[in-house]
């Protein structure tokens, strides 16, 4: 059984997977950012409040990577992301080896590339479209939201999004068109969406939606695709599966015996970056933190 404050948080984190947002600093214009490198294990990255809970995922894999020196932290956290979303009941995923870690931070990307849950439409735009990711794209990898929750802790939502956290699925879209989103704003100031369950009783803790989930209900485009993936769980696992590959594969080139070209393998190899302290460093943990994981 794995939990999400495992490899998926870090997905998308993720656990939304790891690597979800380890690939998601990626821009196709500048080719810099991706995969490639595991720049989060430095401050200019791993600091970054966007990245704000991953520090336990990596922190959780440190034990395999004691095992497997050899293997980067770029390639285990991918892996890593990709196995657990399997494991957890979703699609396998097409994953390839080959990613170096950086040496030192000069190439960290800057900070500000990732998602902001309390945003909308455009701004998902701005961000995946500067990935690569088309309208179809953004709505399956934003069907990581089957997994885990927010902690106001960490980026200052509070709950999950379905039912069964732990367990891939589609219900994330079918809750999203189903059931009635009420607007609430919580006692730190962030603004999310809840359902009012008339079942809940005394400390049961409400289903959430943020407003950049909401933005795909609300939005034509992305509409379209909430629909059918709410309809159709095999299509939307497919995609996912798709989308996911294409996530961790951001920034990397290969040639056609998927050997990595990046000129960081080219110049030192696959260079393993030494094992990290078990203790997680990330972040401090803010009640009002505002930027989101992706
Ligand atoms: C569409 C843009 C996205 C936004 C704005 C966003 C935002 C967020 C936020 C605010 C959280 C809560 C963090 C916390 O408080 O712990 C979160 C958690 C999560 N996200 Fe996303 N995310 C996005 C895309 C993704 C993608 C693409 C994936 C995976 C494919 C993903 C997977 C997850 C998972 C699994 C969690 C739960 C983590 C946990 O349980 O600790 N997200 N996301």
């Amino acid at each position: 059984m794995v939990s999400t404050s495992g490899p998926v948080r870090c997905v998308f984190a993720t656990n939304r997977p790891l690597n979800r947002h380890s690939a998601g600093t990626y821009d196709a214009a500048s080719d810099t950012g991706g995969s490639n490198g595991a720049g989060m294990r430095y401050e200019a990255e791993g600091g970054d409040p966007s990245n704000a809970g991953l520090q336990y995922g990596r922190a959780f894999l440190e034990p395999v990577k004691e095992k497997h020196p050899w293997i980067t932290y770029s390639d285990l956290w991918t892996l890593a992301g990709a196995v657990a979303i399997t494991e957890m009941g979703g699609p396998e995923i097409e994953w390839k080896p080959g990613r170096t870690d950086l040496v030192d931070d000069s190439k960290v990307p800057p900070r500000g590339r990732l998602p902001d849950g309390a945003l909308g439409a455009d701004h998902l735009r701005f961000i995946f479209n500067r990935m690569g990711f088309n309208d179809q794209e953004i709505v399956a990898l934003a069907g990581g939201h089957n997994l885990g929750r927010c902690h106001t802790d960490r980026s200052g939502f509070q709950g999950p999004w379905v039912n069964n956290p732990t367990r891939f699925s589609n219900q994330f879209f079918s809750l999203l068109l189903k059931l009635e989103w009420t607007p609430r704003k919580l006692a730190n100031g962030m603004s999310q969406f809840v359902y009012e369950d008339p079942d809940a009783e005394e400390g049961d803790e409400l289903l959430m939606m943020l407003p950049t989930d909401i933005a795909l209900k609300t939005d034509p485009s992305f509409r379209k695709w909430v629909e059918k993936y709410a309809a159709d769980k095999a299509l939307f696992f497919d995609h996912f599966a798709k989308v996911f590959a294409k996530l961790i594969e951001l920034g990397i080139r290969r040639d056609e015996k998927d050997i990595i070209l990046n000129t960081d393998n080219v110049k030192g190899g696959y260079i393993s970056a030494p094992k990290k302290s078990d203790t997680p460093t990330g972040p401090p943990r803010k009640s009002n933190a505002v930027r989101a994981r992706l």
